[in-house]
């Protein structure tokens, strides 16, 4: 039928995300940042530790008049500083967080004392060097540094970190519309089975497989295999990708690619060399990036976390969207690798990479028990337990 070469994996990637729309910023409070990027460099506006703290909760002395006895002059505890400066002899009652006062360099823990009255004595061995027990001022950042850079994913440490350089608030990018369209004659909605009929799965799988990520998802059900009334859903698209299952191969009820057309679609590619996912399509519908995803289970799993993940997170402004992979030896041997770039479902056990015995394109219970791919290059010859291979962990 068609005789058009297979598109490389990598150029499909680097071809899709050239067909990613731009996306505004807004800023958002600290918690509704959660699990965005940083659409800017985020620069601390404060020093921290602001002070030179006590890391324990224990007496603040000179290191110099170790080892002791000490009278006590005062107290400091977090938020609520000792306002003098000690002299030799002297010690201040210190708290973690709280600031060292003038004069100190050193904190000695209260397990290692004993207090009577204003009299404080080393019991234990002691501060083992000056500055023992106290966080320098700048420990961790000072002023004007740069603490997240712009593409950095807001982790929960990354927030916290932005929220102790001062910031309440992050520039982010607007959350990606994502329109997800299940097409085919055969489906019915899940828990609805009927004779002759199959269970949508891929929508709710697509659905769940973006839920991490900064998404709104309008769900536009299953369409039917009729090219008009595909052309006339798309049409009224509004969002920033569509992402269709199913009809993107050849059969003569695969309609997803000339209704798009008909809609006014810009086919980018077509078919690419990987398995399983080789019917997917790319291109453009207006503003609307397009994906046309296969319908079998796992090419659309396969494809969405090769292809739909990254396109999010590049429209978000990650800096890096794609999935790093992991090298890792092989539990038993796999055969040698046909044209197309191989994703095997497989199970990463004990740090050893297990492939499935079978690896069909429609079977889900197989895939829900993998948790990594194990990649295969074109033509890559049979390879041997105990061979490193690379793998992409999935959920
Ligand atoms: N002559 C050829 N036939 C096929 C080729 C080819 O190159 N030449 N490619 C095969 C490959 S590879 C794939 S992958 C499939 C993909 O085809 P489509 O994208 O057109 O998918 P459908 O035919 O619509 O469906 C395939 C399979 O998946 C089931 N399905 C579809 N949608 C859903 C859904 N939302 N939830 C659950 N299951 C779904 C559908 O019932 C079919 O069983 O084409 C090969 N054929
Ligand atoms: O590419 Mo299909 O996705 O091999 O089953």
């Amino acid at each position: 039928m068609t005789t058009q070469p297979l598109l490389p994996v990598g150029e499909a990637l680097d071809r899709l995300l050239a067909l990613a729309p731009a996306i505004d910023t807004e800023t958002l409070a600290l918690p509704e940042a959660a699990g965005r990027w940083a659409a800017e460099a985020i620069a601390a506006r404060r020093t921290q530790p602001e002070a030179d703290l006590s890391a324990m909760d224990g007496y603040a002395i000179r290191y110099a008049d170790l080892p002791g006895p000490w009278r006590l002059v005062g107290e400091s505890a977090a938020g609520h500083p000792f306002a003098g400066r000690i002299d030799s002899g002297e010690a201040v009652r210190i708290f973690t967080g709280a600031a060292l006062p003038e004069g100190a360099d050193t904190v000695m823990v209260q397990e290692e004392t004993e207090r009577d009255g204003e009299n404080v004595t080393l019991t234990g061995e002691g501060p083992r060097h000056r500055g023992r027990n106290v966080r320098v001022k700048g420990l961790d950042f000072s002023d004007g540094e740069i603490l997240i850079a712009a593409g950095e994913r807001l982790t929960p440490a990354r927030v916290a970190l932005a929220a102790v350089g001062g910031h309440g608030t992050i520039m982010v990018r607007r959350r990606i519309r994502v329109a997800i369209a299940a097409t085919g004659d055969e489906l019915v909605p899940p828990g609805e089975a009927a004779p002759g009929k199959l269970p949508e799965s891929n929508g709710t799988m697509l659905g769940a497989l973006i839920a991490d990520l900064p998404v709104k998802i309008v769900n536009l059900g299953i369409l039917p295999d009729s090219q008009e009334l595909l052309e006339s859903a798309f049409r009224q698209v509004d969002a920033d990708i569509l992402v269709t299952t199913g009809g993107a191969s050849v059969g003569d009820h695969d309609l997803v690619r000339p209704a798009l057309q008909a809609a006014g679609a810009e086919i980018d590619f077509w078919r690419i060399a990987l398995r399983p996912g080789k019917p997917m399509m790319a291109g453009k519908l207006g503003d609307t990036a397009v994906m046309g995803l296969p319908g079998n289970p796992v090419s659309a799993f396969v494809t969405a976390t090769l292809y739909l993940r990254p396109l999010i997170a590049a429209m978000s402004g990650a800096s890096a969207p794609v999935p790093r992979t992991y090298l890792a030896p092989l539990g038993e041997d796999i055969p040698a690798n046909g044209g197309r770039k191989d994703y095997l479902r497989a199970a990463l056990i004990d740090g050893a990479a297990y492939a499935a015995s079978i690896q069909d394109s429609s079977m889900l219970r197989t895939l829900a028990r993998a948790n990594c791919l194990i990649l295969r290059e074109p033509g890559a010859p049979a390879a041997h337990k105990g061979d490193s291979v690379e793998i992409l962990p999935i959920a």
